[in-house]
Order: C-alpha cells, then sequence, then structure tokens
C-alpha cells in the first residue's frame, strides 16, 4: 500500500504555508513534504506536525538565491563553504522536524567545467554525508529533467545512481521523481526495477502538465504497485500543481485516505 506525502510548497497553496499542515491532515494525508522550511522557526513548524499527528518525509538543503533562478550549489565551485553552512542549517530543521531524508540541490553547471563540477560535487557530498550520518539522516540526489530546469547538473536517473556509487557514503540515495524521470528517461517499470534499493524517496506528478498523478500520460497504480514489487517502503511526495484547486483535485487520493 503506497504511503503518500503531501508536498506543501504546491499543494494547499489556497493557504499561508503555515496552515498547509491543518489541510493535507484534513485531507487524509498522514506526511508531507516541502522545499524549503527556513522562513520559519523550526519550533512552530513542530508543533503544526504535532497537532496534526504528521510525519516530514522530505526537505531540501538551502538552495542559495532561488528567486534569482539558483537550484542549489553543490557542484559550484566556490560556493563550498557556503554548502557547508547550509548543511548545518539544514540539520538544524531535519533533527527539530524529525526528517530521514534531506535532498541537496547541486545547482546550474551548464558553461562551467564539467570534470571540476564533478569532482566539487562528490566531495561536497561526502562531506555532507558524513555530518548527516551522525544523526541518522539520509541525502538525496535528484535529477531534473533539461525542459523545466535547463542547465541542472543531473538531468538523468542513471546519473544520479551512478552519483551516488562515486560518492560512496553509505546514507546517499537517488530521489526518484518520476515526473522528471518520464521525460527524461522513459520505461519506468523496468528503471524502477533497476534503481532498485538504490532510491530512498519518490515523487509524483502527471507528464507533460505536472498536475494530479491520475491525468496525462503515465498509469500511476501500475507504478505503485511496481514500487511494492521491488520493496520500496518510503515515501511517494505529491509534487504536482493541482489543475483546478487542491481539494478538487484530490479524488485519485481516495483509496489512500487516512482513516
Ligand atoms: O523540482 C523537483 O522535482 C524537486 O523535487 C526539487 O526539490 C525542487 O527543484
Ligand atoms: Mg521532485
Amino acid at each position: 500500500m503506497p504511503k503518500f506525502a503531501a508536498n506543501l510548497t504546491l499543494l494547499f497553496t489556497e493557504l499561508p504555508f503555515l496552515h498547509r499542515f491543518d489541510a493535507a491532515a484534513d485531507a487524509g494525508f498522514s506526511a508531507v513534504e516541502f522545499l524549503f522550511p527556513y522562513d520559519y522557526p523550526p519550533e512552530e513548524i513542530a508543533q503544526r506536525l504535532e497537532r496534526n499527528r504528521l510525519e516530514v518525509a522530505l526537505f531540501n538543503m538551502p538552495p542559495g538565491d532561488w528567486a534569482a533562478g539558483e537550484r542549489g550549489m553543490a557542484a559550484l565551485p566556490g560556493r563550498e563553504a557556503e554548502f557547508a553552512r547550509n548543511v548545518d542549517k539544514a540539520l538544524i530543521y531535519a533533527q527539530a522536524l524529525k526528517v530521514p531524508n534531506l535532498h541537496a540541490m547541486a545547482g546550474l553547471t551548464q558553461g562551467l567545467h564539467a570534470p571540476t563540477c564533478r569532482q566539487v560535487f562528490v566531495r561536497n557530498m561526502r562531506a555532507a554525508a558524513d555530518k548527516c550520518a551522525e544523526h541518522g539522516i539520509r541525502v538525496l540526489i535528484e535529477a531534473l529533467n533539461t525542459r523545466d530546469v535547463p542547465g541542472y547538473f543531473v538531468a538523468h536517473q542513471l546519473q544520479s545512481a551512478e552519483l551516488c556509487e562515486e560518492i560512496n557514503r553509505p546514507n546517499v540515495y537517488v530521489q526518484l521523481d518520476l515526473y522528471h524521470a518520464q521525460i527524461m528517461d522513459g520505461d519506468l517499470t523496468r528503471l524502477i526495477e533497476k534503481l532498485q534499493g538504490r532510491f530512498a524517496h519518490v515523487q509524483i506528478a502527471s507528464v507533460p502538465e505536472r498536475h494530479e498523478p491520475d491525468l496525462g500520460e503515465l498509469n500511476y497504480p501500475h507504478l505503485y504497485d511496481v514500487l511494492d514489487r521491488v520493496g520500496y517502503d518510503g515515501h511517494i511526495g505529491c509534487e504536482y500543481n493541482p489543475k483546478a484547486g487542491t481539494k478538487a483535485g484530490l479524488g485519485w487520493f481516495e483509496p489512500y485516505k487516512r482513516g
């Protein structure tokens, strides 16, 4: 039985961020994820989680100047000290919110010297993984499709898996976003089988529009069965833009709601 996490950066945006926790619980979710918690004190978020009996499945380390278009810095030469400070900041929130997974965004590396970026990424991720391991937290790598995020350091799922191998730390895993994977890689059943045991978080959305998972070209109930079959028991993050309001689009979630 799949376990879903509402992505509170994209769902329930009809409400201010801190109110989205109540809305997710009311809708029947038992877990949430979000991109960045850093505009709010960790205690306030922890309170919302506790009163709604919600787990947090994942959030991202600080990404640099998001509004200016930055998408992380783990692979950016010259930003190592900032990356290390961001790992520390993420860990403060991770401990307060008891999150098992932190996504370290790599950054836009188009036009930079690729071998240097890779070296920087591997070094930064090893250091981040070692720090996070002290708290039992995993560090994740996510491939982003080149249509939405041109120039991002990782675009294909097997590249993420290869990077995990090179980093060679037991708490570094792939973040398998099936929306990006379908756009860049396809053949999702076989891909999930190939990556068995190497991903620690899954995300979903319809393709090509990134709406509810019951729309578009993918047959998600089939993919949930494949995830079950390969023994995946982590959360599935609902990282989509509702087509016409969050609640109106939650019909697909009816069979999976917390009772
Ligand atoms: O865009 C995505 O798919 C993500 O999960 C990132 O965390 C945000 O870029
Ligand atoms: Mg994603």
